[in-house]
């Protein structure tokens, strides 16, 4: 069933509530480290601005979960880089809620854009860990879809979410019979990623590596009947080493996950290609000392990249793809000691001739742009998370919960 789109609404003086996804990273030194997200949203923005609408966003950084997670978290740094993109004035609202945010949504003139402070921030209320924004706790959603006319929600990277944010406010707004639609940046995500996965060129290859272990290695399961290869690097490989029995030293492991990678090596056989040596380093840093081993991981040790044979093996993988989409750095590639595996595999996705290939997620996408290859792959997703499971075939809360057509 197709879905309403912003150019379906009337927007001439109305005050739209806009999702976005701008969960970027932000530097030491409080800055946005990389805006692919948020430019991948402008087009949304100044359709709304252009017709006369007022731009009321709502966006995430991080994840909170108590009250000291809410410190470098708030969408300050990003506003500042939001009115240098729209070349105007953004008003940053720095709370989620209450008169300083009524007032600042009613003196909004057409064409203005206002950012509301991390949604997020409504998970932590008086120090408690409340869940208000990320449980999607109704009345939340009924209070946001209050301050607007219609909504629309183009954060394609949070689609996967069922929070307050999206659904809550998609629900509340039909309820009381206002529009909901998607924007331009969720029409074309939707395009590209379904015209990839409906009839893919094969082979295909899924190449999943990065941190968040336990959000993405149930997506492997439900791949593992669509592709013809599953590269597993990064984070997620250590969780699947110590499933064989390989030892992991300090690396990072989901160990209730254990269990669940070891269905996954059964049922997927040789379909699944781990890494065969690994950087390790005796802490998380960049200065730590650090070597290359094959298997076992000494104790003490963290692995924090994939090391040369990996690479060799994965792009003996990947040197006959006809569709490859990945997720997840192969290491923590923000460390210039640990990003040669990462580097390695994006240089070589981009040196594929006839091949589809799709990159999602915010620092997979961050470390193709730093590499220079981006131009050279087929799409850059915003959605990390949100790619997987559009790939596996679910049916994702965000967009389900816009407006028909
Ligand atoms: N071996 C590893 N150990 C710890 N963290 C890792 C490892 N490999 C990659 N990472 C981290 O994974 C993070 C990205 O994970 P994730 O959020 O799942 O990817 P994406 O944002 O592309 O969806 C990066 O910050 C990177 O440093
Ligand atoms: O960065 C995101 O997901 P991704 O890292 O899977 O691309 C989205 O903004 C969702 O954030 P979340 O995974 O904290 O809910």
């Amino acid at each position: 069933m197709a879905k309403t789109i912003v150019s379906d609404l009337d927007l001439n003086d109305k005050k739209v509530l806009m999702r976005l996804d701008f969960n970027v990273p932000i530097t030491a030194d409080g800055k946005v480290g990389d805006d692919n997200r948020m430019v991948a949203a402008l087009p949304t923005i100044k359709y709304v601005i252009e017709h006369h609408g007022k731009a009321i966003i709502f966006a995430h950084l991080g994840r909170i979960k108590t009250e000291e997670d809410k410190k470098g978290k708030s969408l300050k740094p990003v506003a500042a880089h939001l009115s240098k993109l729209l070349n105007q004035p953004v008003t940053f609202v720095p709370v989620t809620e209450g008169k300083q945010l009524e007032d600042a949504i009613n003196n909004l003139k057409d064409g203005d854009v206002l950012l509301v402070q991390n949604t997020r921030y409504e998970d932590v209320v008086d120090g408690k860990n409340v869940k208000r924004e990320s449980g999607n706790d109704p009345k939340l959603g009924q209070y946001w879809a209050s301050l607007g006319d219609c909504f629309v929600n183009d954060a394609f990277g949070t689609a996967h979410r069922n929070h307050a944010s999206n659904v809550g406010i998609s629900k509340a707004m039909e309820a009381a019979g206002k529009p909901v639609a998607g924007g331009f940046l969720m029409e074309k995500e939707i395009k590209y990623l379904g015209d990839a996965v409906k009839n893919p060129r094969r082979p295909f290859v899924a190449i999943l590596g990065g941190a968040k272990v336990s959000d993405k290695i149930g997506v492997i399961d439900n791949l593992l009947s669509k592709v013809d290869k599953i590269i597993i690097g990064g984070g997620m490989a250590y969780t699947f080493y110590a499933a064989k029995g390989i030892k992991i030293g300090k690396s990072l492991v989901e160990k209730d996950k254990i269990d669940v990678a070891k269905k996954i090596l059964d049922k997927g056989g040789d379909k699944i290609v781990l890494p065969t040596d690994s950087v390790v380093a005796d802490k998380f840093a960049n200065d730590a000392d650090h070597k290359t081993v094959k298997g076992d991981i000494p104790d003490g040790m963290m692995a924090l990249d994939i090391g040369p044979d990996s690479i060799k093996t994965f792009e003996n993988v990947l040197k006959s793809a006809k569709t490859v989409v990945w997720n997840g750095p192969m290491g923590v590639f923000e460390m210039p000691n640990y990003a040669k595996g990462t580097l390695a595999v994006g240089k070589f996705l981009g040196t594929l001739k006839d091949a589809t290939t799709i990159v999602g997620g915010g620092d997979s996408t961050s470390a193709v742009k730093q590499l220079g290859v981006a131009d050279k792959l087929t799409h850059i997703s915003t959605g990390g998370g949100a790619s997987l499971q559009y790939l596996e075939g679910k049916t994702l809360p965000g967009i389900a919960a816009i407006s028909d057509k």
